[in-house]
């Protein structure tokens, strides 16, 4: 199922043996096809339609922006990308579902199976962002207590037609406990960042010891904003 927007490599969970989205460390370092790693986790994206999940999984898996006419996911899509944290390297194994309504009850039976989810809306929408409540409560009813969540304003290259302030992102995500960044998957800002800042959280969650603190995501997000130099509103 899925527009052929790119080509499927393999299907979910296939290299690894585990369930869809099992994030399982591994004794032995494992074959993705390709590519070993160490450990594998399912990350989500979901949102609205249109908000650019499709073109911020391409951004992140290919490093090209995915412009000309729009088309819309139907059901549900995969790519996988192993990237290194300090050395351990991280199967992501990222699902791009459709935002449309019609395909809520397919993408909703994934859920429970994520370790992770971007949540999605876009700054030039303000119904997309008007909706995140609506996602965040989905989430609560069907995604595991301990999933991560990250939200992100995405387009925000558009500033001409900009209508979700920065501040505005901010403020739900802090009510919600959420990490937050504004991205863009046209010029690549924070789309690295945001998928590593998942794969870092999942390996420590793995791999801490229990007297050693808790990894935030969202603090290690604002301290890799500082740095980097976020994206301006
Ligand atoms: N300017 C700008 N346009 C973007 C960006 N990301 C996506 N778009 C455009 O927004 C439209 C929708 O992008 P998609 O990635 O297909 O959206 P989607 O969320 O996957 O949509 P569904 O598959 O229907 O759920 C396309 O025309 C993209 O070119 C971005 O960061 N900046």
């Amino acid at each position: 199922m899925g527009r052929e927007k790119f080509p499927s490599s393999s299907g979910p969970g296939a290299s690894n043996g585990a369930p869809p989205g099992e994030m399982s460390r591994q004794t032995s370092r494992q074959h993705s096809l390709t590519e070993t790693y160490d450990m594998s986790c399912k990350v989500m994206l979901i949102g609205d339609s249109g908000v650019g999940k499709t073109c911020i999984l391409v951004r992140f898996k290919d490093g090209t922006f995915l412009s000309g006419s729009f088309i819309s996911t139907v059901g549900i899509d995969f790519r996988n990308k192993v990237v290194d944290v300090e050395g351990t390297k991280v199967k992501l194994q990222i699902w791009d579902t459709a935002g449309q309504e019609r395909f809520r009850s397919i993408t909703r039976a994934y859920y429970r199976d994520a370790n992770a989810l971007l949540l999605l809306y876009d700054v030039t929408s303000k119904t997309s962002f008007d909706n995140i409540r609506a996602w965040l409560g989905e989430i609560n009813d069907y995604a595991q207590d301990d999933v991560v969540i990250m939200l992100l304003g995405n387009k925000c290259d558009s500033s001409g037609n900009r209508v979700v302030r920065k501040e505005d992102g901010e403020r739900l995500a802090r009510e919600y406990g959420v990490a937050f960044m504004e991205t863009s998957a046209k010029t690549g800002v924070n789309v690295d960042l945001a998928f590593m800042a998942v794969a870092r959280d999942l390996k420590m969650k793995k791999t801490r010891r229990p007297n050693e603190p808790k990894f935030c995501v969202a603090d290690y997000v604002e301290q890799e904003k500082k740095q980097t130099g976020c994206c301006s509103s």
